[in-house]
């Protein structure tokens, strides 16, 4: 290539540089919209065009590193893909996703964080471990307790598994958001910190904890959103409990009874949900996570 081509070439490149920085700027300062950024991002050679889809979606307040890998696989996009590089069906899944994020942001009626209640052997933990395989974007709260870990329970994912002494110093200094002795056994609790992080950040964060821990969220935020996990019958929640099969009866019997007096706390709540499938109650669960009014998914 003759110098002055090579020169041209470079000049355009360094302009084209330019411009991208500037839709950067653009979408972070909120003048550009993401959804109209897509949209010219459909006409090739534009500055949209050649934005990587990783400074897109970094734009958003609440996205960061981590964040961003689970979304790209979620949404099966390699990280070195251009806008203007989609195929059809990745651009379809990408704008799903943000109409999603602005339509909640602009609802402004997303709530600090969202407790997941209801009694024993509802699903409460199938539903949270349902949400954390296929929402990426929720915050599952991780809980300090004093029991032990069950085999393939991981210190950190699923609990962090603390000593009575360790608990008691977190309890001493105020590390707790809520904590409950559960079926008159174990301590359980919620670290602070981390709720407050993810909720300042903006992301959705979700507590599956027993109906006391619920309780005391509502009195020191008024603002969570409280979500009663309810069975489809009272026969069904025996069956559940039974199936599990990880409480002798002894045990069963002793948290039927508490869930009688838990099914009979479930008008305290903002909203209840029927866990008859699985998939539908997370999917409830993520709509009034996002702030979405019920008629828009019935
Ligand atoms: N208050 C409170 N309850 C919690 C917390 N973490 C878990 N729980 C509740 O503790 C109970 C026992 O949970 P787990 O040990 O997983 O046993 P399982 O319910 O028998 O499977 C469930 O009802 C949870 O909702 C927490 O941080 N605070
Ligand atoms: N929607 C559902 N339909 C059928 N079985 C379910 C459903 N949700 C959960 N289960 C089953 O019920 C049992 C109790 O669920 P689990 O998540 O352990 O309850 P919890 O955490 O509320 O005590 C488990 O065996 C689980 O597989």
């Amino acid at each position: 290539m003759p110098d002055v081509d090579r020169t041209a070439a470079s000049r355009a490149a360094v302009a084209a540089r330019r411009a991208r920085a500037e839709v950067k700027r653009r979408l972070r300062s909120g003048e550009a919209s993401p959804l109209r950024v897509l949209e010219q991002a459909r006409v090739p050679e534009t500055p949209a065009a050649s934005l990587r889809v990783t400074d897109f979606l970094l734009s958003f307040p609440a996205i960061g590193q981590v964040k961003l890998s689970r979304i790209l696989e979620e949404l099966s996009i390699s990280e070195r893909k251009r806008l203007g590089g989609l195929g059809r069906q990745q651009r379809e899944r990408l704008e799903g996703f943000v109409r999603e994020r602005v339509g909640a942001e602009a609802a402004g009626t997303r709530p600090p964080l969202t407790v997941l209640a209801g009694p024993t052997a509802v699903g409460k933990g199938t539903v949270a471990t349902y949400i954390r395989e296929h929402y990426p974007e929720v915050s599952l709260s991780v809980s300090a307790t004093t029991r032990a870990p069950r085999p393939g329970e991981v210190d950190g994912t699923h609990y962090f598994f603390t000593s009575d002494e360790q608990f008691d110093r977190m309890l001493a200094a105020g590390e707790l958001l809520e904590w409950a002795t559960v079926h008159n056994k174990y301590r359980y609790g919620t670290p602070r910190g981390p709720v407050q992080e993810a909720s300042e950040r903006g992301e959705l964060v979700l507590l599956e904890i027993d109906l006391q821990g619920a309780r005391q969220v509502r009195a020191s935020m008024p603002d969570a959103r409280l979500v009663f996990l309810a069975p489809p019958s009272w026969d069904e929640l025996v069956n559940r409990l039974v199936g599990r099969g990880t409480e002798d009866s002894e045990e069963r019997a002793r948290r039927l009874e508490t869930a009688k007096v838990e099914l009979a706390a479930a008008d305290e709540f903002d909203e209840i949900i029927i866990n008859d499938e699985v998939p539908r109650a997370a999917a409830r669960l993520i709509d009034i996570m996002r702030g979405t009014p019920r008629s828009a998914n019935g």
